[in-house]
């Protein structure tokens, strides 16, 4: 295969099949995922496009190809780095991407040090992410050094192949708004050769509450009613939540730990006992994380 857009319908499965085949592979990649709508709604549509735009070429119609190079916009902890793994993988399944692999990238990882060095940086870079996704967190730092700096070279050649790949790798460009947007504007030009762009809003308390229950659940840990209830109330409580999804991995994992302490103090474990979190693992593991994130300050 070329590593162009390719997608695989055969004549037994008719559109509605496909598109129940493929919008169940979407929500299911997704399952763990509170939220996150809008993502899901531009895999299918792009899901949607390739298979039509198959279609058509079997009908002898004119075909186009389409670039999904994304920017990703939002606050820390809002899983744009994490939807990108999935979306990875998932177009992979989908035969949108031949390989479905996620290349996690930062200005150090694009700009050299000597004229001519960044372009080989970022061409090999590009060559590594072949066939899957290329996520350049914090994409503003490319700019950081203004016309001078080497970053300039990197933007350049980064558009080029994303010009030239034809479907080959998707390029994710992330960032907070603000950032993106000064950075869009002092790159003109730029934010036309994106397909999608998308916005990870912040969550909310209650968005927050379902995604600690499930990270519990996926890790096999179940929260009693009144350590649930306490953990609610203690998030609440705490006001600052701009940490977003970080900031409830980072308590999760206090609380499993707290747990893990209590435990230690039995004679005997059972599989319940291991799976159990009380509402006093979570008075602990809340009070670990307060102290952990007073000492960081
Ligand atoms: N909608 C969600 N559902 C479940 N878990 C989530 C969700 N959003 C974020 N998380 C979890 O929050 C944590 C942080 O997410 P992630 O690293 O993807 O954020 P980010 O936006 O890339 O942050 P940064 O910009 O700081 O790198 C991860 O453990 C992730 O699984």
């Amino acid at each position: 295969m070329n590593g162009q857009v390719k997608f695989i319908i055969s004549q037994k499965h008719s559109s509605q099949q496909f598109e129940s085949q493929e919008w169940q592979k979407i929500e299911h990649a997704f399952k763990q995922f509170v939220g996150l709508e809008h993502i899901k709604e531009t895999l299918k549509s792009i899901a949607a496009w390739a298979v039509i735009n198959q279609k058509r070429e079997e009908f002898g119609l004119k075909t186009e190809k389409q670039s999904h190079h994304m920017l990703f916009y939002g606050n820390p902890g809002t899983g744009k780095t994490t939807a990108a793994r999935v979306m990875a993988t998932l177009l992979k399944e989908l035969n949108i991407l031949e390989r479905g692999h996620l290349v996690e990238a930062e200005r150090a990882d694009l700009v050299g040090e000597y004229i001519g060095h960044t372009a080989v940086k970022t061409r090999e870079l590009i060559k590594k992410a072949e066939g899957g996704i290329l996520f350049i967190d914090e994409a503003y730092s490319l700019s950081r050094g203004g016309e001078k700096d080497f970053g300039r070279e990197a933007i350049d050649t980064l558009v080029k192949h994303m010009e030239d790949s034809s479907g080959r790798f998707i390029c994710i460009l992330a960032g907070y708004k603000r950032e993106m947007n000064g950075f869009l504007r002092m790159n003109t030009g730029l934010k036309s050769r994106f397909a999608h762009l998308l916005y990870f809003p912040d969550y909310t308390l209650n968005d927050l509450n379902h995604i600690a229950v499930n990270m519990f659940n996926i890790k096999d840990y179940k929260l009693s009613k009144p350590a649930g209830d306490r953990l609610l109330r203690s998030m609440r409580e705490m006001g600052d939540i701009s940490g977003n999804g970080r900031f409830v991995r980072n308590l999760t994992e206090f609380i499993i730990r707290a747990q893990a302490v209590r435990l230690l103090k039995y004679e005997e474990l059972t599989k319940k006992d291991c799976m159990y979190i009380s509402e006093d693992d979570v008075l602990k593991g809340i009070e670990g994380y307060k102290k952990d994130k007073q000492d960081h300050q």
